[in-house]
């Protein structure tokens, strides 16, 4: 993850100082992007300690096209606590939009099932984009998308038998130190996952930024994490019988030699 704590040091050395929503404070950079080869390991930070059940959970939580924390909160989530209303609703967040996105006439637009099917059919469109980013509804979300916008890529793989998958993400805000480990690897399984339910090979993960910051209270915690030399990549297996990308649970996912530093607390900004 050596890419992670180049632009951790290029955001401190080069990052303009900068207000923001919260209150809070950043350094922050416009535009930068990431690669991450899937097969040369499962993209998880090592110079700290992750939460990978979070990650696992959420992720399954936006593919059932949830948007409410009460799944979360029963699977010991806390990450989204802060957003949510008494009812623990969130407003048409990710899981709606990705899953029954309102279009004209009260028609909904799975954009999930929508992908899988291209993805079998068609796996050289150029149009195969997932996004959040639903201008009308923004003002009833409780927070508006950070990764906003996804989109797939495939390409015969050496042997010529099976095709190689590879995902794009338009990321427009990203808190560096907590939310971008926990992105990378979100977008990273999301990619295993569709990979094996269209019997692909995983290819690479391209993260592309926005506003990449780094709040001014997790300054501290990023230089200690730079102090850190990162461990060879954990490996991710993922049970090969699910065929269906709406049927994982979280069984299903298997981290192995996951060495890292111990974690590093910070406050997350409201
Ligand atoms: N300021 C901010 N940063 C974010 O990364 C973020 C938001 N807001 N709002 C919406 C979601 C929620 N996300 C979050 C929120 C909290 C943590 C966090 O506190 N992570 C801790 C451990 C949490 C745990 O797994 O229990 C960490 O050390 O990574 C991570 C991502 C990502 N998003
Ligand atoms: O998945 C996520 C969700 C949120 N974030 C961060 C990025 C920003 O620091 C805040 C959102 O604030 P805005 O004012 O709406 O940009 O949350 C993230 O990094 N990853």
């Amino acid at each position: 993850m050596e890419q992670y704590l180049h632009l951790l040091q290029k955001i401190i050395n080069e990052g303009a100082d900068k207000s923001d929503r919260t209150g809070t404070g950043t350094r922050s950079l416009f535009g930068y992007q990431m690669r991450f080869d899937l097969q040369k390991g499962f993209p998880l930070v090592t110079t700290k300690k992750l939460h990978l059940k979070s990650i696992i959970y959420e992720l399954l939580w936006f593919l059932k096209g949830d948007t409410n924390i009460k799944y979360l909160k029963e699977n010991g989530v806390r990450i989204w606590d802060e957003w949510a209303d008494e009812n623990g609703d969130l407003g048409p967040v990710y899981g709606k939009q990705w899953r029954s996105w309102e279009g004209a006439n009260g028609k909904t637009i799975d954009q999930v099932s929508e992908l899988m099917h291209q993805l079998k059919t068609n796996p050289d469109s150029r149009r195969m984009i997932i996004s959040a980013w639903n201008v009308a509804d923004l003002p009833e979300m409780h927070l508006m998308p950070c990764h906003c916008l996804f989109q797939f890529y495939t390409t015969p793989s050496k042997d010529g038998k099976r095709r190689k998958l590879s995902c794009q993400l338009y990321q427009r805000s990203a808190d560096v130190f907590l939310g971008v480990p926990f992105n990378i690897a979100s977008y990273a399984l999301l990619t295993m996952m569709i990979a094996q339910v269209c019997d692909m090979e995983p290819g690479e993960f391209v993260h592309s930024f926005g506003d990449v910051h780094l709040y001014k209270n997790h300054f501290e915690q990023a230089e200690l994490q730079l102090t850190r030399k990162p461990f060879q990549l954990p490996q991710m297996k993922i049970n090969s019988e699910v065929k269906d990308i709406f049927n994982f649970r979280y069984e299903d996912f298997e981290l192995i030699n996951y060495q890292s530093h111990p974690g590093i607390k910070a406050p997350v900004a409201v």
